[in-house]
């Protein structure tokens, strides 16, 4: 069996208002190998829900994905048709854990009837299959069999965290995304669900992509990063080279300046602030290392090492960057 899971191939989503396009995404490209966890790391707006919701074909309008691949084991998933996607791939292959989602349990529902409703949508009916995969779910996140018939309103934020992560494993998926999954916890809590998440990672093996705005975060859990700015790609490799040698001065940036659980608050450096530019780099106007040619051009995706960088520092056809 192949390694490569998802590869996803120069991606690009806009939205639509008012006749006017926002680039939420654009060019983007990675791949993720079977067993893997990858961060991926930006600021708010950088694009990294859009970037999941494409995964999972949830994209609506005035959202369009316009452009790219998203090869699930080889097979295109934006062109597989829609029926088939939600009943081949949605939660048996891959779940999605949305950003603030503990607001998302319905709360005139018991927990175990979350797991009976998503079950039964999926054409599974035996209640008493249900409740041992419901069972073995949420003792995998360390959660006693009792909550399964307790309501919302009486579990803790990081119990509900954890009973989200529970759903999301009920049908056995490859891949799970978990979009800001520490969010709104506090920070003993945030520990232990990426514990719990590495956890999951390790004893079943699933593939994980863990949405964070906090580089910290994904230093603690990933084994690879992609780091996003403006909707495009700013880095992408192994999250031990990235945090010992960021090469994009974004990362660096980010690295030194985003408070994290992990790090000496007292050695933050903020990244100057900056506009996003119609023209050029899309971080020259924040970027330290700016040079006319980023003003006037895009940059792209460049190999550094083992490393994908979008600057122009590492483009090694240009010698004479003015
Ligand atoms: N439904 C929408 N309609 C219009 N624009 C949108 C919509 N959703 C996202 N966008 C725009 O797309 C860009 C990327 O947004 P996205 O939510 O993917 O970023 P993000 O990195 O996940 O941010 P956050 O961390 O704040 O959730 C932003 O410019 C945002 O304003």
């Amino acid at each position: 069996m192949t390694r490569l899971l998802l590869k996803v191939q120069d991606l690009s989503v806009a939205y639509f208002i008012h006749k006017q396009e926002i680039v939420a995404l654009k060019d983007v490209s990675f791949e993720i190998e079977r067993g893997e966890i990858l961060g991926i790391i930006g600021e708010s707006g950088s694009g990294k829900t859009t970037l999941a919701k494409a995964i999972i074909r949830s994209i609506k309008p005035p959202g369009k994905i316009t452009k790219g691949k998203i090869l699930y084991e080889g097979e295109d998933i934006l062109s597989v048709d829609i029926k088939r996607f939600k009943r081949e791939y949605l939660w048996k292959k891959i779940s999605y854990v949305p950003q603030a989602s503990q607001n998302s349990l319905n709360g005139v529902m018991r927990i175990i009837d979350h797991f009976y409703d998503t079950a039964i949508s999926h054409g599974i009916t035996d209640r008493n299959t249900i409740y041992d995969k419901a069972k073995e779910a949420v003792k995998m996140v360390s959660l006693d069999e009792r909550v399964l018939s307790s309501y919302p309103h009486e579990l803790s934020g990081g119990m509900k965290q954890r009973v989200l992560i529970a759903l999301s494993l009920l049908l056995d998926p490859e891949l799970i995304i978990l979009d800001e999954p520490t969010s709104a916890l506090d920070v003993a809590t945030q520990k232990s669900i990426l514990d719990l998440v590495m956890k999951i990672n390790k004893e079943l093996g699933t593939t994980i992509i863990l949405i964070t705005h906090d580089i910290g975060v994904a230093n603690y859990i990933a084994k690879k990063m992609l780091v996003l700015y403006a909707g495009q790609v700013m880095e992408f490799g192994n999250t031990e080279e990235i945090m010992n040698n960021p090469l994009h001065p974004y990362t660096q940036g980010l690295i030194n300046s985003v408070p994290s659980i992990y790090k000496d608050v007292s050695k933050l450096k903020p990244i100057s602030e900056g506009e996003i530019p119609l023209k050029g780099c899309p971080f020259h106007t924040r970027c330290s290392y700016v040079s006319e040619i980023c003003k006037m051009e895009e940059p792209g995706l460049y190999t550094a090492n083992t490393r994908l960088v979008r600057c122009f520092l590492y483009d090694k056809a240009r010698k004479n960057i003015s």
